[in-house]
């Protein structure tokens, strides 16, 4: 197949993945993140990517939020949440982050396949997308290689939960960019 034949096949995979989320839990994450002190996102590899892109247009909009294990990531408190994005919610270096967030007495937020996984569990807020996992081998739910759906999925859908931000906050893009770094 040629490459945009691919990325048809790929935007009509995300297409079939929108009606798979649930409404009301991204609306309770937008609920929490709103409720939150401090948010701090995390994630391995291009997971974590997808997280930090968030964290960027949740800096934008003026939420006051960090990457976990940034320099400027300040203490993660009790009235602050702990978003993972993890499409296995198994990965070993997030569920020992995500447990020292519930000690702490903060709220945690997993973004990922699996509900019922380690992180899933441990969530107090889970908001469940479409994919398939990153070990799963072949499939019938996706032509792309390992995570792939998952991680793009995360990208599209923490932008539409932007979007429902901006409505909800009053904010226009022009405001945001106003925000955006100016040292580069
Ligand atoms: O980078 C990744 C890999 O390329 C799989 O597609 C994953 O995002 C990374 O390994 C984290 O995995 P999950 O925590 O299961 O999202």
């Amino acid at each position: 197949m040629k490459t945009t034949e691919y990325l048809t096949k790929i935007l009509e995979e995300h297409t079939q993945a929108v009606d798979l989320i649930a409404d009301e839990e991204a609306e309770e994450l937008v609920n929490s993140i709103t409720n939150s002190k401090k948010v701090f996102v995390t994630g391995a590899g291009r997971s974590g990517l997808m997280a930090k892109s968030f964290a960027m247009r949740m800096m934008h909009m003026g939420i006051d939020a960090y990457v976990v294990g940034e320099t400027v990531a300040p203490t993660f408190e009790e009235d602050d949440i702990l978003i993972v994005a993890s499409g296995s919610g198994e990965t070993k270096t997030l569920v020992p982050i995500a447990e020292k967030a519930k000690s702490i007495g903060g709220k945690v937020a997993a973004v990922t396949l699996s509900p019922e996984s380690t992180i899933g569990n441990l969530a107090d807020v889970t908001l469940k997308l479409a994919g398939a996992a990153k070990d799963q081998g072949t499939n019938n739910k996706t032509i792309q290689p390992m995570g792939s759906l998952f991680e793009q999925s995360l990208l599209l859908v923490f932008d539409a939960i932007i979007l429902r931000f901006m409505d909800k906050k009053g904010l226009d893009t022009t405001k945001m960019y106003g925000k955006h770094a100016n040292l580069e």
